[in-house]
């Protein structure tokens, strides 16, 4: 069986379809004879790659198999092995495959992360970026922020010293304004003496003409009839001295009789003169002693004792009849400033220092001094009466230009004044008028030495707090007066321009007073006094409203201007022939008045 061929002998041949030389597989049964076959092709091959005995070989060992009765078998072993060949070489190429689907993986996954870092780092570039150029902005901000504090402080500053600048020029524009109002009015008054002077010249010139003429006239007349008279005259005048003479002849002739008649005539001289200088004498003195002071204008004290009990009578009995006539409503409205119309609050301070005037004086506590200051017509003199009559005091009111031509009169007048406030027994409320007019700074170059003189008196009686005398000032320019005097002020009290409810209130007052109380006086007195029946004012649709509007229109009128607004209505009124007033009249002469004020203001301005 040296010739039976075994799966294990038959020589492995692979198929090679490329035609490259097989490769038997190597066996340590195959014999000596493939150890040959693997030792030559090294031969072979340096030969020149082709070995023939393989091939050879490889035929012979082809027919064996083919005769071999079991070729079939061989084939199929071949096939067989040739199949596990393909299918290790397929699972090779698979794992191969899959090796190489891992090294992709891989591939791709290092990728990513490359790309994952990649973003990362740009991520956090970026960020970097950002904050770097949040930074930038922030410092940018920072710096622009700064720029504009520094730009906003210059401008404030620059905005400061324009205000300071312009309050400059304002006030030396106004001291400009004033000191050409000062001259003005001085130039104004020189010419108004000037004037006066010049007139009362032609009137004296007039005069004495006229006088001259007459006095020709007088003297021709006189003349004729002294002529016309002369012989009636002589004749008289012979047999009067025809008289005398016996008279004469019978003095000279019997003494006794010649002394008492001289005697007599110079005793009757005598008395006639000392009686009269004696009168002039003792009638100075009693105005001196009990009289009022000339620079009093106006003054609730009598001005001699007994015209003041009478005076005092005739106010109580007045007093009586009307707490026991009038209504109560009436007694009310009285008691609370019923005729002057202020701001609330303002008519709250005014009543509450009255009420504080009259309990000092009941304490015989120290007066206070009071300023009222304020536009003019805004009704100062009106509650500084009201303070005196509501706190029980006597009233006296001087007005600050009275003082400046009395020349060096007036310190004695000041003096005067503040003797004379002690004979009230209820205490004076002395009111000055235009207080700024001789009360003003000292160190003014306008004043002159009798205003300071006067001033310095002033001073000098209300340097300490007295229980006699409430001083109260008033003014339109405060800034004017000596620190001295505004140094003796306690309470210091503005009056405004009324506001529109005040104007409101004020129209209605007027209208009340000029319209219906006017008309009853009127009525009353012309009926009478003639029997004869006036033509009443008829008011026709002069509703709130339409005063209301006349209210806002009047904006910066003072009380008095509203005063004579209502005057003027009135005027207006009686110039129709019916008397009638309708709101179309009322509005008409409104309007012209505001129209009147703001022409004022503009030529004030000028
Ligand atoms: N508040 C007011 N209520 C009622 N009437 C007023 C008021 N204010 C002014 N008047 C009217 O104006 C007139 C002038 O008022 P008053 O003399 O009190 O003003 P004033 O402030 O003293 O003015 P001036 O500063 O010019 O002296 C008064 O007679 C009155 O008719």
């Amino acid at each position: 069986s040296s010739t039976s061929y075994s799966y294990a002998d038959a020589p492995s041949y692979r198929f090679n379809p490329f035609g490259q030389s097989p490769t038997p597989s190597q066996s340590p049964q195959s014999g000596s004879e493939p150890s040959n076959a693997e030792s030559k092709p090294e031969v072979e091959d340096s030969k020149g790659g082709f070995d023939p005995e393989a091939l050879e070989r490889g035929a012979k060992a082809l027919r064996e198999i083919n005769s071999s009765p079991y070729s079939k078998q061989v084939f199929e072993v071949m096939r067989k092995q040739e199949q596990g060949r393909l299918t290790e070489l397929a699972a090779e190429k698979a794992h191969q495959e899959a090796i190489q689907a891992q090294l992709d993986i891989e591939k791709q996954r290092k990728l990513a992360e490359d790309q994952m870092n990649l973003v990362q780092q740009q991520a956090q570039a970026k960020a970097q970026m950002l904050r770097y150029e949040d930074e930038l902005a922030r410092k940018r901000m920072q710096t622009d922020h700064e720029a504009q504090r520094q730009h906003n402080a210059e401008l404030a500053r620059m905005q400061e010293e324009s205000l300071i600048r312009k309050e400059q020029a304002r006030r030396s524009t106004e001291e400009q304004i004033q000191a050409q109002q000062r001259q003005t009015e001085k130039e104004r008054a020189e010419i108004e003496r000037e004037t006066i002077r010049v007139k009362a010249m032609a009137e004296a010139e007039g005069r004495a003409h006229e006088a001259k003429l007459t006095e020709d006239h007088n003297k021709r007349m006189l003349v004729e009839r002294v002529n016309g008279e002369k012989e009636k005259w002589l004749a008289a005048i012979n047999t009067t001295f025809g008289h005398i003479e016996g008279g004469v002849r019978m003095l000279l002739t019997d003494r006794s009789k010649l002394v008492m008649t001289v005697g007599g005539v110079t005793a009757l001289a005598a008395g006639v003169y000392t009686t009269r200088e004696g009168a002039r004498v003792m009638w100075g003195y009693v105005n001196r002693i009990l009289g009022q002071p000339s620079l009093i204008r106006e003054s609730s004290m009598a001005k001699f004792p007994l015209s003041g009990i009478l005076t005092r009578g005739t106010q109580k009995l007045r007093n009586y009849t009307s707490a026991t006539g009038k209504s109560p409503s009436t007694m009310e409205e009285k008691s609370k400033f019923g005729n002057i119309i202020l701001h609330p609050s303002l008519q709250r301070r005014i009543e509450h220092l009255a009420k504080a005037t009259a309990n000092t004086k009941s304490h015989e506590a120290p007066f206070r001094n009071m300023l009222f200051y304020g536009p003019p017509g805004t009704g100062k003199t009106l509650v500084a009466r009201e303070i005196a009559r509501k706190s029980g005091l006597d009233y006296a009111m001087m007005t600050g230009g009275d003082v400046a031509p009395l020349g060096a009169q007036a310190v004695t007048k000041i003096h005067e004044i503040f003797d004379w406030s002690k004979k009230s027994k209820r205490g004076l409320l002395l009111f000055i008028d235009e207080a700024d007019a001789f009360l003003c700074e000292r160190n003014s170059t306008h004043m002159s030495e009798a205003q300071r003189s006067a001033l310095n008196a002033l001073l000098f009686r209300t340097g300490d707090q007295s229980r006699d005398v409430v001083l109260v000032l008033a003014t339109n320019r405060p800034g004017d007066l000596d620190s001295a005097v505004t140094d003796r002020i306690d309470d210091v009290i503005e009056f405004p321009l009324p506001e529109e409810d005040e104007r409101f209130k004020l129209i209605k007052l007027y209208l009340h007073k000029y319209l219906h109380e006017d008309d009853d006086n009127k009525e009353s007195k012309w009926n009478s006094v003639f029997k004869k029946k006036t033509k009443k004012i008829v008011v026709k649709d002069l509703s709130d409203d339409v005063i209301r509007e006349a209210a806002k229109k009047t904006e910066g009128f003072s009380g008095r201007e509203i005063a004579k607004l209502v005057a003027s209505v009135q005027a207006a009124v009686y110039g129709r022939p019916d008397c009638d007033l309708d709101s179309e009249l009322f509005m008409e002469v409104v309007d012209y008045k505001v129209g009147e004020h703001h022409q004022r203001i503009q030529l004030a301005n000028a």
